[in-house]
């Protein structure tokens, strides 16, 4: 029997979503054993300082380890969340399958009377760290208060009991993932927040010359989430942004046209550039470069490079 090893980081969401992915590839070969091994990368050794590790340009900090283990022969797929894979592997590693994407909205979970963020109270306290969620939260509602809020998922979800926040916003798809689906208050449609690029989808990666592990992992291939996703990821590319910058996509397939939305807003929220471009799906790289080029247009770079300063 031939073992592929499926290396994940140790969290409830990782390895949750490692434990999906692996039940998929298994319906796919059942004459294959799938083993799960966990890595610790320095973002979860050293959750404080994720700022200051962006200041020093270490992208990574969630997959160097990973991304070490699969050239080192340690394990042979790696399962990313999408939006944290930086947009360009290390040449001998690529991404073999991207599967079916799950929803990519962000969702607000909030105490009692506090379940919709359009019927939140006047400065009510909303916990994020994101600088995208931050950004479009003031530009929608001014009034809000945004109180930082760091650790995974359960951290996240424990806090919002403490007497910091009255609401918090998180990822559907972690939620989903973690069967806490019950949490969620309230799913932001993509006209008030515009989810990250590659929110809601996974990564298999894998050594790129690692012929039948690319195939293992292809069959679980979704072509319409990879057009979807590479149009988001190259917006922000385009850009020359990475995953800390107030930059948000969304692509949607339908009918046979992908249309993809692309905002980027300056940190306090006081401007927005929004634009949007459709086609066919399968020019989904130039869709995503047209769109940067047309933000660029509006005079996005500013916006990207005010974020940069700041949060260096
Ligand atoms: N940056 C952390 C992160 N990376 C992936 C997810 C879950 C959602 C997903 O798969 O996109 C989360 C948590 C969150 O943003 O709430």
């Amino acid at each position: 029997m031939r073992t592929v090893t499926v290396g994940t980081r140790g969290s409830t969401l990782a390895l949750a979503q490692t434990h999906w992915v692996v039940a998929r590839l298994k319906e796919e070969w059942p004459e294959t054993d799938f083993r799960i091994q966990t890595i610790a990368t320095k973002g979860d050794r050293n959750r404080a300082s994720l700022i200051s590790m962006a200041k020093e340009g270490d992208k990574g900090f969630w997959i160097k380890e990973i991304e070490d283990a699969l050239l080192a022969k340690r394990i042979d797929i790696a399962v990313h969340s999408l939006k944290d894979l930086p947009t360009s592997q290390p040449e001998e590693l690529e991404v073999a399958s991207i599967p079916k994407r799950v929803d990519a909205r962000d969702v607000l979970i909030g105490k009692e009377g506090m379940k919709r963020l359009a019927d939140l109270p006047q400065g009510a306290r909303v916990g994020t760290s994101s600088v995208r969620r931050k950004a479009f939260l003031k530009a929608f509602r001014p009034d809000l208060q945004i109180v930082g809020l760091r650790g995974n998922i359960d951290t996240r979800l424990a806090a919002l009991a403490s007497d910091e926040y009255d609401a918090i916003i998180l990822a559907a798809a972690g939620l989903i993932r973690t069967e806490m689906r019950h949490r969620i208050d309230e799913f932001i449609e993509p006209d008030i927040m515009l989810p990250a690029p590659g929110q809601g989808a996974l990564a298999l990666e894998t050594r790129a010359d690692d012929d039948l592990t690319v195939e293992v992992a292809y069959a679980i291939h979704d072509h319409t989430t990879d057009d979807r996703i590479t149009a988001e990821r190259e917006f922000l590319a385009g850009l020359g942004a990475g995953c800390m910058a107030p930059v948000g996509a969304h692509a949607t397939v339908k009918g046979g046209i992908l249309t993809l939305e692309g905002w980027v807003a300056a940190l306090d929220g006081s401007q927005v550039l929004r634009a949007t471009t459709s086609g066919d799906p399968s020019e989904c790289a130039e869709l995503g470069a047209e769109l940067a080029n047309d933000t660029l247009g509006q005079g996005a770079q500013a916006l990207v490079d005010a974020a940069h300063e700041q949060i260096a």
